[in-house]
This record gives C-alpha cells, structure tokens and sequence, in this order.
C-alpha cells in the first residue's frame, strides 16, 4: 500500500466524501410515516412474474449475498419451460411457468428485467433493515432488484437514468422458519469469502413474496455506494417471516464483512410516499 495511502473509511457517514450525491435530494433508505403516506388510484396491482430456470448464481459481493439472474436474453417466447423440473421446485407458487423474468404494473412504466436480489440485515433481530416504518426497524430486508430493459440497452446504463431501476423491498420479521429463505440460507456457506459465488438454479424469488403485494412506493437511491438516484422503490406492506436461527446462520455463515449492512434512514427532502 503506498506511503500515506488512507483506506476510505466505509462507513455510511463517510461515503459523501467519495460520493457526493449521499448528500442527494432523493437517497435511500427512509422511515415511512404511515399517516403521510397517499393513496394513489392510479397505482396499478404489482405483477412480478419470473423465469425460475433464470437463477445462476449465488454472490457475496462483499456487503451483502445476492442471488444474481441472467439478464441478458428476454426469454419471453423462447423459453419454454419444463414442467415436470419447475412444478416439482415451486410448490410454492401454483401460477403458471412464466417464459419471462420481469417487473411490470404497480407504479411503473415499461418492463423492469430481474437481475438480483439480495439481503440487509443487522447483527441482532431487532435490526437489520434500511427502510423503517413509523419508526420501527425489521430485521432484515429482501431486495429484489430489476432495471429498465425496455428503455435502456444496459444495466450499468439503467443504473444512471432517474427511471432506471426498480426496487422491490420486502421486509423480514421474526417469527416462523421460511422453508424458502433456507434454500439460499443453507448455501451461505458455500460463499463465505467475499467475490465467492456458487452455483444457484431454480429459484423462483416469488417463493419469497407475501400473500398481499400492497406496497407503498417513492423516488430514490441505491442505499450502497454508488448510491445512484436511479431507483423507483417498492415497499411491500406485508412483510415475510424468518426464524431466528436463519438470521443467525445467514449472520454465522458470511458475518466476517457482511454484518450490520444496512443504511440509517435518509432525509425525505420533500418526496411523497404513495401507497395503492
Ligand atoms: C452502476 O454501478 C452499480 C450499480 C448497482 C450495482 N448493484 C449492486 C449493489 O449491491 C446494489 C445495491 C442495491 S440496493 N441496496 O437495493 O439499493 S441494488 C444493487 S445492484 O444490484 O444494482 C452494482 C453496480
Ligand atoms: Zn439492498
């Protein structure tokens, strides 16, 4: 390391120093104040519908694992699935095999294609969330993370524009075991060091969503370096539950660089939080 270099310090409050726009009028995470949320009639029902056959990889990027897809074909109309393998995996979700990995309804416009999702959470369960509610934080959060590909011809692209890429948060409480968090839960082992990735196929995130997709949603950021002001965020109302032990194997498993990685709420600078 050359003579006076200074490693950058990593923490949330330091990041303005190497990305200005942490100090942006539309960053994430925030609290969500129910009372000032608004009802908007033209939201429309969110409609996730995924490839499973879509899932590659599971990642420790070195702040958080992440479950990433392959993004780059638009599978509806060549992928044609096959039952017998999907059915058996998704006892889950009996919704048809989809052919497509996309984002589309709620609050946006166009296609959103999935690319990955990933976990926050704390060193303990009574935190670990980014976004809080009146206050309240949850103990982890899911994001499910898509970007713009009818508009844009690339994700880094996406990530630039303001309408770029669609976030969609789930909130983690403690409670019940989650048979399907376990499926990524029980393979945080296999990538213990940071830039470790294992293989990681059939994975339907729909598996991960609650019964109700009411959400609530706002302009923001990425709630990481670069912090981009390029995510339209939504916020699923009801959350998913997840045991104890699953927290603390995720937290066992990877929690050499991967503890307390979630961003304090950030300023709301004016924005409306709108809710269907
Ligand atoms: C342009 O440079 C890049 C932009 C984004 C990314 N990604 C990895 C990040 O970990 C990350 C964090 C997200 S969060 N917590 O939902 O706000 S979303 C997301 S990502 O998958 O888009 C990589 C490079
Ligand atoms: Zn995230």
């Amino acid at each position: 390391v050359p003579v006076g270099y200074r490693m950058p310090d990593l923490r949330p409050a330091h990041w303005k120093e190497v990305f200005p726009v942490a100090n942006g009028d539309r960053q994430s995470p925030i609290d969500i104040k129910t009372e000032e949320t608004k009802y908007d009639p033209s939201l429309r029902p969110l409609n996730p519908s995924y490839d499973p056959a879509s899932a590659k990889i599971i990642l420790n990027n070195g702040h958080s694992t992440s479950v990433e897809f392959d993004d780059t074909v638009n599978k509806s109309g060549s992928f044609q699935p096959n039952r017998s393998n999907l059915l058996s995996e998704f006892s889950c979700s009996d919704a048809e095999p989809t052919t497509a990995f996309v984002l589309t309804g709620g609050p946006l416009s166009g296609t959103y294609r999935l690319r990955q999702i990933h976990f926050h959470w704390g060193s303990n369960d009574e935190a670990g969330s980014e976004h809080t509610v009146d206050g309240m934080k949850y103990a982890a959060e899911l994001h499910v993370v898509h970007w713009n590909a009818e508009k844009y011809s690339s994700f880094v692209e996406a990530a630039s524009q303001s309408d770029g890429l669609a976030v969609m948060a789930v909130f983690l409480k403690i409670g019940e075991c989650n048979p399907q968090l376990s499926k990524i839960t029980d393979r945080l082992d296999t990538i213990r060091i940071k830039g470790k990735k294992a293989l990681f196929t059939n994975f339907d995130p729909r598996c991960l969503l609650p019964k109700s997709l009411d959400y609530w949603t706002y302009f923001g950021s990425l709630t990481v370096p670069p912090l981009l002001e390029s995510v339209i965020w939504i916020v699923l109302r009801e959350p998913i539950s997840v045991c104890s032990e699953q927290l603390s194997t995720a937290e066992d498993e990877v929690a050499c660089c991967l503890l307390r990685n979630f961003r304090p709420p950030q300023p709301l600078r004016g924005r409306e939080v709108r809710r269907n």
